[in-house]
């Protein structure tokens, strides 16, 4: 049996006169793949935004794992053991694929970027468990061993996409945020992409919530989809219930027209 990681009750998001979201309520399962979709300006990246902690919410809460989120600062949401992606990929151009992996774990080093520089015994054999950790799982599983000692910069589109995907992942977080993972991605880069998430599941144990716009690949991998319209859930289900729902077809028409 699956239980709920992620629970969002009654959240409320204002933004001058604008309701961005309105009594939005979603459980996010353990170890599966949930997807969030819905129109432009439906209050995806909101509800992204608040779970993160970079925007307050008027009213509501956000529980993970049992605690509640929303009282808590943005920055713990790594302790908590939460990691995210953005839609615009962030990588360092100048740096070598493992050295924008390593990024995503200094958060949770003890030494840290800077004392590194003062404590050299420690900072190095963290530094070296670290690199071993990245090797053994991120790498591996994402198959960057090839490029790994490569400049980020020229690498093509779809490998810089699961460089972010790794430097998330290398703090081996329980929940892992994808924000458009698919966007950009040329059709023969979907599948693959969509193959690397449902391996971070399976394999890792990672829950996903993920926002996108590409209804073949969220069609095709989600356990679970919510549909927002207009800062409201409107339907959540398996996909096959959801593309079937009359207000969802609506929502979409309704935006196309
Ligand atoms: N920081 C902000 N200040 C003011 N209004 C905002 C802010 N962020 C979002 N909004 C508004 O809230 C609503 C929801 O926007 P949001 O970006 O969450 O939608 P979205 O579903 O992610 O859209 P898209 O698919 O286009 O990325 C929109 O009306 C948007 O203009």
């Amino acid at each position: 049996m699956t239980s709920d990681i992620l629970d969002v009750s009654g959240v409320d998001v204002t933004f001058g006169g604008i309701r961005a979201l309105s009594d939005v309520s979603l459980s996010v399962p353990e170890r599966k793949i949930t997807a969030v979709i819905g129109p432009n300006g439906a209050g995806k990246t909101t509800l992204f935004n608040v779970i993160s902690g970079f925007y307050k919410a008027n009213s509501g809460s956000v529980t993970f794992a049992g605690a509640d989120l929303l009282s808590q600062p943005a920055h713990t949401r790594s302790a908590n053991g939460i990691s995210r992606t953005f839609q615009n990929i962030a990588l360092f151009p100048g740096m070598t694929v493992a050295e924008n992996i390593k990024l995503g774990a200094h958060a949770q080093l003890r030494t840290g970027l800077f004392t590194a520089g003062l404590y050299l015994g420690p900072a190095a054999r963290e530094e070296r468990e670290l690199e071993q950790r990245m090797d053994e799982t991120v790498i591996e599983l994402l198959g960057l061993e090839d490029s790994r000692d490569s400049s980020v910069s020229g690498l093509p589109y779809g490998t810089q996409k699961r460089i972010e995907l790794a430097r998330a992942l290398i703090s081996a977080p329980r929940l892992l945020m994808l924000d458009e993972p698919f966007a950009g991605l040329p059709t023969t880069e979907k599948a693959t992409m969509a193959a690397q998430i449902r391996k971070v599941v399976d394999e890792r144990g990672v829950t996903v919530l993920l926002i996108d716009h590409d209804m073949e690949s969220i069609m095709g991998m989600s356990d679970q989809v919510v549909v927002l319209n207009f800062g409201e859930v409107i339907a959540a289900g398996a996909p096959a219930e959801v593309q079937a729902n009359p207000a969802v077809i609506e929502a979409y028409l309704g935006a196309e027209a």
